[in-house]
């Protein structure tokens, strides 16, 4: 299983690099995962650059007003995709004034973190932390409760 993370905006601070660092090398045994970082401008174009890095497969389009899931609902969505023989999921991530409606057409799921909004580097963050309890999940491993 292939993932891509297509983000708007860098991680700038030190702090959420780390933090990334961190859960990226967790993730590493479970899939292949790369991050790619589509330049801040308005959406519209944004969301250009979004859709000319997707890389086949399903499509998460992360927004707050998508759909709720616990974290064990995400690894059986998870483990069903590996199950149907996915090769790859987008995982989409919006720069400050969010994604637009083209990428959110586009996406075969939205997803919503929290009803609550979140600075995109944080939204990625808590997505990469879900992905590696979604695995821990699936394979049944201890992790925190
Ligand atoms: C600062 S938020 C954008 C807020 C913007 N006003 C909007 O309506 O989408 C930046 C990005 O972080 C992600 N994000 C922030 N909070 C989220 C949440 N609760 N659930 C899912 N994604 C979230 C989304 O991808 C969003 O496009």
């Amino acid at each position: 299983m292939h993932m891509r993370i297509i983000a708007v905006g860098r991680i700038r601070e030190r702090f959420w690099q780390d933090a990334a660092s961190y859960y990226l090398r967790r993730l590493s045994p479970y899939t292949r995962l790369d991050v790619v970082e589509v330049r801040e401008e308005d959406p519209i174009k944004e969301g250009r650059g979004i859709l000319a890095h997707l890389c086949g497969g399903v499509t998460v389009a992360l927004d707050e007003h998508g759909e709720s899931m616990s974290s064990q609902e995400l690894a059986l969505w998870l483990q069903n995709r590996i199950v149907e023989g996915c090769g790859s999921i987008n995982w989409i991530i919006g720069g400050p004034e969010g994604l637009s409606q083209d990428v959110l057409n586009r996406s075969d799921l939205q997803l919503s973190l929290s009803k609550m909004t979140f600075p995109y580097q944080m939204a990625r963050i808590l997505l990469l932390e879900q992905l590696y309890r979604a695995f821990k999940i699936i394979k049944n491993e201890p992790y925190h409760r």
